[in-house]
């Protein structure tokens, strides 16, 4: 990669990221009047100023910015105005961005190191670095920030008594807490380096010393003095077997000063819980505080103005609940999901329980969704979909048409194997955007997927016909969440919608893609069956007939469909 690859975010930008494309003679006025300067604010930094066309798709920017900065595309976000941009062939107008405002981009937070010089004389540069950069690339930093005053010949790296190789990466540097690196520039001065939260200091000084580079992750939000205990609205709920152990687990662990470790991804706060021995992962923790745009959220996005959150229909601090909903609804083949069982639903959702975390932050404790670790072999981002089963990909998908989910993206499926032949089973994690107020932000990532378009399977069908959404409804409501009208009626609907769709033999394909709108300006089908039930019953009318509205009108755009 070239040098240029760098996130270099100091605060006098090198230059505007241009738009680079073949240009249409015959009409260049218009392709000039569409380009506009935007600017992308990325955690930590200061902005970068990116030239684009208001036709510019959302994933030609993101691909400009994976080659000028580096960040792979399948690992960034952009948050525009409250809204992820997560429609990668929607194009930049359609989402309103316009000139002069601002991107947010969420990327890896380990990915990136900040690298701050300074020079004996007190003058002070800062840099960026990707963990993925090695020694080699630090110097030529150093060197081209430095105005030439490290001349890029002259500089060693000293570590243990050695000098470090060029090709040596940045993340093995960090690696082992407590290594101290010198950093020697011609014989007399050195850069002393520190690792301070994701930030890895070098400061050049005039006399050598050793210093400690210290590998830890980035960790912020839960600290030391943390307890854990589950929240249960209802006195009358059990928790399961299981998901005691889970909390308890953690606690052990907690005690024993194993701290949680903040995730690398997502764009909200997560923590790994450890165990007692700190080898293993056994809880996700997602406190509420630090969800997208809420006030904590740790990946730097804006709070929200108007309390919506990144999916349209959701609200900043119910991501939690919403997790904990997605696993109570997961009803096991044989059932529904009782309080004291840890029968693994039909999708196959970790056991995931709401938990009071005590920290030393200003409040003192923490609430988020506490959801069990899963081993996995990483995501469906990380392989094409062919591999996997027919099964895997189908239930699923019944998940997330019962659940209308808004960010059924594939980094949100862990891939596991299983049994002596490595089968791969696929796992649903991330469900703090199910159950919206409306089907605007509906998007599921199977649904391009060959799988998608075979019918469901008997035992699929068997279990479809058993769904009962008012059953559902009342179930969440013991647990302690009473569904807004609107999340209910979205419920509701896309039950009905998966129930009628598979009894007419549609597919997962079929019925998702009057779920999901084709493009974002486009209402989807579900959309219009809504609007038009809305527009044939009178204001006031109950609740029942208005569904009986739906159904209606949905039967008789099925039966179009099927003929
Ligand atoms: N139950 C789990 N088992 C194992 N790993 C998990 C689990 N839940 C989450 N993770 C890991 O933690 C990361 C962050 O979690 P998650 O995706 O739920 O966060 P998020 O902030 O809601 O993300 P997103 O930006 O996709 O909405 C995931 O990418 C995944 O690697």
């Amino acid at each position: 990669m070239s040098s240029s690859g760098i996130a270099a975010l100091s605060p006098l930008v090198d230059r505007v990221l241009s738009p680079v494309r073949f240009v249409d003679q015959s009409s260049p006025v218009q392709c000039q009047s569409e380009s506009i300067l935007i600017f992308l604010a990325v955690p930590g930094s200061s902005v970068i100023p990116m030239r684009v066309l208001e036709s510019d798709s959302i994933s030609s920017v993101k691909l400009r910015i994976q080659s000028s900065k580096g960040f792979v595309v399948k690992k960034q976000k952009l948050v525009f105005d409250g809204r992820e941009l997560a429609r990668n062939e929607s194009r930049v107008r359609d989402y309103g961005v316009s000139d002069g405002k601002v991107l947010h981009l969420v990327i890896r937070l380990s990915d990136l190191r900040l690298i701050t010089v300074k020079t004996a004389c007190g003058k002070k540069f800062r840099f960026h670095v990707e963990c993925n950069r090695n020694v080699g690339y630090i110097k030529q930093q150093i060197a081209k920030k430095g105005d030439g005053f490290v001349d890029l010949g002259k500089q060693r790296l000293i570590c243990n008594g050695e000098e470090l190789d060029d090709q040596l990466i940045v993340n093995d540097l960090c690696k082992h807490k407590d290594a101290v690196i010198h950093l020697l520039i011609r014989k007399s001065a050195k850069i002393r380096s520190r690792h301070v939260d994701k930030e890895f200091e070098l400061s050049v000084a005039a006399k050598e010393e050793p210093v400690v580079v210290t590998g830890e992750p980035p960790n912020r939000g839960v600290e030391a003095r943390t307890l854990i205990e589950p929240v249960v609205a209802n006195p009358n709920v059990e928790l399961s077997p299981g998901i005691h152990e889970m909390v308890r687990s953690a606690l052990t662990g907690l005690e024993k000063g194993n701290l949680p470790v903040m995730s690398a991804e997502g764009s909200g706060g997560a923590y790994f819980m450890q165990d007692e021995s700190g080898l293993k992962y056994v809880a996700v923790f997602k406190p509420i505080d630090e969800e997208p745009m809420a006030e904590n959220n740790p990946r730097g996005l804006p709070l929200s103005l108007d309390g919506e959150g990144l999916k349209r229909g959701t609200r900043v601090g119910e991501g939690a609940y919403r997790e904990v909903a997605a696993y109570v609804l997961d009803h096991p083949v044989n059932g529904r999901r009782s309080f004291n069982s840890d029968e693994i639903g039909f999708s196959g959702v970790p056991p995931t329980a709401m938990v009071r975390c005590v920290d030393g932050g200003e409040k003192g404790f923490k609430i988020g969704s506490f959801q069990k670790f899963v081993k996995n072999y990483g995501s469906c981002e990380d392989m094409g979909p062919r591999a996997f089963p027919v099964e895997e990909v189908h239930k699923i998908a019944v998940l997330d048409l019962r659940l209308a989910n808004a960010d059924r993206h594939a980094g949100n499926m862990l891939v596991c194997k299983e049994g002596e032949d490595g089968r791969f089973v696929l796992v649903p994690i991330d469900h703090g955007y199910c159950l919206p107020e409306n089907f605007e932000d509906c998007t599921f990532e199977w649904l391009y997927w060959p799988q998608a378009r075979q019918p469901f399977n008997s035992e699929t069908m068997d279990y479809i016909r058993s769904l009962d959404a008012d059953e559902d409804i009342n179930l969440l409501k013991l647990y302690g969440w009473e569904l807004s009208l609107e999340c209910s009626r979205t419920l509701r609907i896309s039950t009905m919608l998966l129930k009628k769709g598979a009894a007419q033999g549609l597919t997962p394909y079929d019925i998702g893609s009057i779920m999901c709108r084709e493009t974002l300006k486009k209402e989807s089908k579900i959309e219009k069956i809504v609007r038009e039930a809305k527009d044939a019953v009178l204001p006031g009318t109950s609740e029942n007939a208005f569904l009986e509205a739906v159904a209606e009108i949905m039967d008789s755009q099925l039966s179009e469909l099927t003929l």
